[in-house]
């Protein structure tokens, strides 16, 4: 089975982004072990502190986060991150070459039932004039990123990443310590009849996206005229896996409620990353109102509503916004 490095090679990354890459990934080894560690060491449970977006933050939330921010900062390579877990950017090394923003722990609210978890992760250029912990060269669009995926701790360990290169699915060989190319070029098909949408929202999505989502409960006596089933992980890596393995349309739409949170995800380091590593695999991304990785930043911590996966679905569910 190929290595991470030579599938970086032939993808034409260039040296120091590889080495950015790995030494994020050797920050990932170590989340992963500690995740499986679990009631072991401690590290299941909530903190008593919320994060900038009022969330309670778990154990593994902010040890994720430790181990991330300390080991890009001090690698030389970026020149300042930015996380869901820090309020403001983190400046790093001032001759670094990369900024990173991730999202150290999705899917928190499955560490203490022991089900699916995640790291997220987008890599853009750091512009040159830029200060350190300068959070407006942070606001580029999702087009910008040279290099974005997750790592899934499941069943087993996962990396999905893209240099813009397509979509390849790695595996970590814990015997080596080396990530391995399970899946190289990943094609989402482009039907499905699988959807992924927290329903218990469903009052509160603008009109089209309640209109489709009837058609989808319809099945095959409503318009689509074929059943669909539904699936829902509640870890934005677990069910963007699924889709990049065999289809479907993950959903998380305009919520009413408060106008100013348009949707629950984060444009930097979860809708991003992931309409890379979607468009890259023959997917589409979109926030029902246009291309999600076109959508111009305007803080760090926005969220966007999130449409996205099979081609031919999310088609179709934009046909409903027009
Ligand atoms: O099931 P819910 O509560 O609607 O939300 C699930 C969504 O929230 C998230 O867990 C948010 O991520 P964090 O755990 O990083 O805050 C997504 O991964 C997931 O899609
Ligand atoms: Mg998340
Ligand atoms: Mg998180």
């Amino acid at each position: 089975m190929k290595r991470l490095n030579t599938q970086l090679q032939e993808d034409g990354c260039p040296l120091e982004l590889i080495l950015l890459i790995r030494t994020l990934l050797a920050a990932c080894k170590e989340i992963s072990f500690r995740v499986s560690q679990g009631a072991l060491a401690g590290v299941l449970g909530s903190t008593l502190s919320d994060n900038v977006q009022g969330e309670r933050q778990k154990k593994l939330d902010v040890i994720a986060n430790h181990i991330l921010r300390d080991i890009l900062s001090e690698s030389g390579y970026v020149k300042a991150v930015s996380s869901e877990e820090e309020d403001n950017v983190i400046g790093c090394h001032p001759d670094g070459k990369y900024l990173v923003s991730f999202d150290p722990l999705d899917g928190s609210s499955n560490t203490d039932v022991n089900s699916l978890i995640g790291t997220i992760f987008s890599i853009m250029h750091a512009p040159q004039w830029m200060e350190p912990d300068d959070p407006s060269a942070f606001l580029q669009p999702g087009t910008q990123q040279v290099a974005a995926g997750y790592v899934l701790y499941g069943p087993s360990t996962m990396l999905a990443m893209t240099t813009g290169r397509g979509t390849h699915l790695y595996t970590l060989d814990k015997t080596h310590g080396g990530f391995l190319v399970t899946k190289a070029n990943v094609q989402v098909p482009e039907q499905t009849n699988e959807f992924a949408i927290n329903s218990s929202n469903q009052r509160h999505w603008e009109e089209p996206m309640q209109s489709y989502v009837t058609d989808l409960i319809a099945g095959s006596e409503g318009p689509r005229k074929k059943d669909f089933n539904m699936r829902w992980v509640a870890a934005m890596v677990g069910d963007i896996h699924r889709v990049l393995c065999r289809g479907g349309i993950f959903a998380y739409p305009f919520d009413k409620r408060n106008p100013a949170i348009p949707g629950k995800l984060r444009l930097q380091y979860e809708a991003n990353p992931m309409a890379f590593l979607m468009e890259q695999a023959g997917g589409l991304a979109d926030t029902g109102h246009g291309r999600i990785m076109e959508v111009m930043p305007t803080e760090i911590h926005q969220r966007v509503p999130v449409l996205l996966g099979s081609k031919d679905e999310v088609e179709t569910c934009l046909t409903y916004y027009r």
